[in-house]
Parts: structure tokens; sequence; C-alpha cells
């Protein structure tokens, strides 16, 4: 016996949030819940805007097409892998399979790298606090490429150096021009450089990337890359590591492979967000202790919201936004 739901939701989002110079004052998109026999399995359907190729219309019709079929026998891995082109469906109804299917591990870790944007008084009070890992180490991700490249270099420089301890992952989402990247790069003393764990993106292009990766010395993550046609996962070097967001990409088997080719190739494999809800970033984060338990994930986004959805992400002090407040847009018969 199945049954499905699909539920659609609206969540408000904290004044001033904005992506790729859109402000979102909403984060919208829909959950799934399946039954099947005396088992329940959960999944979360939310293109961003401005990173999704697909939009919310279109990944609910093809939601709703899926779970159709699905109530007629069809197996939902098989439905959700064929989803390539709308990589939100493909990982929203591949989550609701896996637990389902009790496949996707329970154990989840609330320890990711804290978002800190440039503010130093910010960042300071944040990092003061940041535990450290089996190695001793903090680790922390900082956006750059908003401002002046030089001013970049500056605060990261005083970052590390007062902060010994402290690693950090930085992203410029392609933002830096070689100038630029040199500019920043020049402010950064040699002896810092090596607690960088990996800048993402520093350039438009990738080798541009590559290049800065080989001048500077600074390790190189991919991100944008890794949802481009043609990319392929390599040890190249100066290339630490790739950040894998899942709603970005597609089904967990299209995970898990991005993941044991990154392995293979002596790569990071971060697990990052897209801005999901509660929902789906405690999905994440038992993705990632499943998956990459080495690598801390980059899930510091639920404080962008102002509510959590169904699932409490653990110790959250959002209020909790109940499944029965949800709109209800389709069910099976
Ligand atoms: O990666 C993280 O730590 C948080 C997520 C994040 O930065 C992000 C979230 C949504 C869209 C783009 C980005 C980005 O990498 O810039
Ligand atoms: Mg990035």
């Amino acid at each position: 016996m199945r049954r499905a739901t699909v539920y659609r939701y609206s969540l408000p989002m904290e004044a001033g949030v904005v992506l790729r110079n859109q402000r979102l004052k909403t984060r919208d998109g829909l959950l799934v819940s399946l039954w099947q026999d005396d088992k329940t399995g959960w999944g979360e359907i939310a293109p961003l805007p401005g990173f999704s190729q697909e939009d919310l219309p279109q990944a609910q019709e093809a939601v709703q097409h899926a779970l159709s079929q699905w109530m007629q026998g069809a197996s939902l891995a098989a439905l959700a892998s064929a989803f390539s082109t709308l990589p939100s469906v493909a990982f929203g109804l591949s989550c609701a399979d896996a637990e389902l299917r009790d496949e996707l591990p329970q154990v989840l870790s609330t320890r990711c790298a804290p978002l800190c944007h440039g503010d130093p008084n910010e960042l300071y009070a944040r990092l003061g606090g940041l535990p450290a890992d089996a190695h001793g180490r903090k680790v922390a991700k900082v956006k750059v490429g908003l401002y002046e490249s030089v001013g970049d270099g500056l605060n990261v420089s005083m970052l590390l150096e007062a902060l010994p301890d402290l690693h950090l992952r930085l992203d410029a989402n392609r933002s830096w021009s070689p100038v630029k990247a040199e500019g920043f790069a020049r402010h950064v003393p040699p002896e810092l450089r090596s607690r960088i764990t990996f800048i993402e993106e520093p350039c438009l292009t990738r080798e541009q990337s590559r290049d800065f990766a080989r001048l500077t010395g600074i390790a190189i993550a991919w991100d944008e890359s890794v949802r481009e046609a043609g990319f392929t996962v390599q040890a190249e070097p100066g290339v630490a590591a790739i950040i894998i967001k899942p709603t970005l990409t597609g089904s967990l088997m299209r995970c898990r492979q991005l993941i044991a080719q990154a392995h293979a190739a002596g790569l990071e494999a971060v697990i990052s967000s897209s801005i999901e809800s509660s929902l789906g970033l405690t999905q994440l984060a038992r993705i990632a202790q499943w998956l990459t338990p080495d690598a801390v994930p980059g899930l510091d986004t639920l404080d962008l919201m102002q509510a959590q959805l169904v699932r409490r992400w653990p110790d959250s002090p959002l209020p909790l936004t109940d499944v029965s407040a949800l709109e209800i847009v389709w069910q099976s018969q």
C-alpha cells in the first residue's frame, strides 16, 4: 500500500538575504511525504532562484508526474535518477526513497563550517566560540569578492594571525579578475596561506583559478564547475576539494558517485547547502555524516530563515512550522 502527499511551503527569510543580486524574501519549495506499508519517507524539493536551472512550477509538475507513476508501482530511485535536468526533483525524491528504504542513516552531526560575512566584529564573536575538530582545528567559511579584494586579503590575514588554530575556507564565487585575485594574495603573507584550506572558484574561468593556485600556493575548490556540462572529477595541482550542493546537483546516487570520484582522486568532497529548510538541512547533515564523515559540511544557512520546517535542527531556537500549517498541493487517491 502506497500513499503520497506533496506540500508547498514558503518560509520568511531574514531581511537582507541577497543571492546573485536578487533579494530573497521567502524561501519557497515543496515537501513530499511518502508512505509505504509501515514506512515513511520525506524529501524536500526547493529550486534555488538564481542558481537552479529549473523553477518551482516545473519542479512541481515533475514531482506530481513521478509520484503518480510511483503509485502505479514504478521504482522511485529509478524515477529520481531520470530527472537529470531537474536536480532539485532528483535529489528530493531520492531522499524520500532513501528514508523509505531505511538507507539514509539517522545519525547527524550539527557541526558545520560557520559562514562568516566580512564584518570583523561578527567574525571574532563567532569564531571565538567555535569548537575544534579532532586535529585541533577550527574551520570557518568566509565569503570574499563582495568588496575590494585587497580588503579581503587584509581581513583574512588578520583573522589567521589572531587565531592560530583557525583554518579558513574562502568563497569568491568566480568574482575576481586575475588582477583582483593577485591583489588579494599580495595581502596574505605566504606563511598564512596554508591555513586557507581552499578558496572556492576565485576567478571567472577555471584556467584563471588554476593559475591563481599555481602562482600563490593557495589551494582552490570547484563549486560552480562541478555542475557544468563536461566537468570531470580529477586530481590536479592546487585543487583540494569539490563542493557538492545536492539540490543543484541531483539524486543521492549522483552525489555518491561524485563523492566516490573525489575520494578516489584524493580530493575532499564537501556537502553544502542550497539554503534548504531545516528538513532538507538535517537530511544533508545525515548524508554528510554518512558519506563524507571526515569533511566538515557547509550547512550554516538555517539562520538565514525565520522559521524551521517540520523537523528541527538540533538546538536551534527558531520557531517550527508544523506540517498541519502547510498547503497540500497534490495527494494520491
Ligand atoms: O557552502 C556553504 O558553506 C554554505 C552555502 C553557500 O555558500 C551557498 C548557498 C547557496 C548558494 C550558493 C552558495 C555559495 O557557495 O556561494
Ligand atoms: Mg561557492
